[in-house]
């Protein structure tokens, strides 16, 4: 198995972001690659990604028939790239909430873990910019109250930067995989402790995306309040 690794980019209307975006990542490590996976955005955000794709073997784009949630997007991602020989897989948002500048951290600390997760509430300090206090208290809280009820002793379970050992993913039955908004970043962290992988969380400054939209919606916090519930009684009856 080669050390290379594989950043997983959903999009879905990230025009203004993903011809930024990919390059940047590239040129952190030569050993990164770039899977943008594109569910079909109206405002054309594929067919950039495509031509990223043409000019640059290092990026490839998966294209689905329509908007899924980023869960579903991640799924196929991990899919495609255990189906190839990619060492560590990452999760990243297209948007700059999550800094590419971090990367060359995710990937020194893999070496000593499994699961490597960008921590904006690590050691009791708040590194999040630019979010109103409504968007922090719902994140912060979620935090607390998905703690207490799967016993996940994680600073920031709900973050979507991370970096999977290949391992990992081979080990969690993807198909089972539930959920869709923040309750999946939750789901695929716990399915890999319950399998007693290591996780460690890194300290990351989480930037408020200034271009396009966020795509939370009262359907995705309704997730995330029931599927806590539902780990736990995974874990009771053994079926994580
Ligand atoms: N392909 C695809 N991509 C999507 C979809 N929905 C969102 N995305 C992409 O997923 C990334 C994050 O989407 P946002 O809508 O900006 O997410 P967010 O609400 O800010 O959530 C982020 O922070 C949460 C924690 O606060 C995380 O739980 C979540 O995973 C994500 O990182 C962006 O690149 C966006 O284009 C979808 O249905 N399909």
């Amino acid at each position: 198995m080669g050390e290379r690794a594989l950043v997983i980019v959903p999009t879905y209307n990230e025009s203004e972001n993903v011809t930024r975006i990919v390059p940047l990542i590239l040129a952190q490590d030569s050993r990164l690659d770039v899977l943008v996976v594109d569910d079909n955005s109206p405002d054309g955000t594929g067919q950039l990604a495509d031509q990223l794709a043409a000019a640059d073997p290092r990026v490839h784009v998966l294209h689905r028939a329509g908007k899924e949630g980023l869960g579903r997007a991640y799924l196929a991602g991990f899919k495609w790239a255990l189906e190839r020989d990619y060492a560590f897989i990452f999760e990243m948002d297209a948007d700059f909430s999550h800094d590419p500048g971090h990367l060359p951290e995710f990937l020194a600390a893999i070496r000593d873990t499994d699961l490597v997760l960008g921590s904006r509430y690590r050691d009791g300090k708040v590194t999040v910019v630019n979010w109103p206090m409504t968007r922090l208290m719902l994140s912060y809280g979620a935090n607390i109250y998905a703690r207490a009820v799967t016993g996940l002793r994680l600073g920031d379970a709900t973050g979507g930067f991370k970096c999977f050992r290949r391992e990992v993913l081979m080990a969690i039955p993807l198909d089972q995989v539930r959920s869709n908004g923040y309750a999946f970043q939750i789901e695929m962290s716990f399915r890999a402790w319950k399998r007693g992988f290591r996780i460690a969380e890194i300290p990351i400054v989480f930037h408020d995306r200034t271009e396009g939209e966020s795509k939370m919606s009262k359907r995705i916090v309704r997730e995330a309040i029931w599927m806590v519930w539902r780990l736990r009684w995974w874990a009771i009856t053994g079926n994580a």
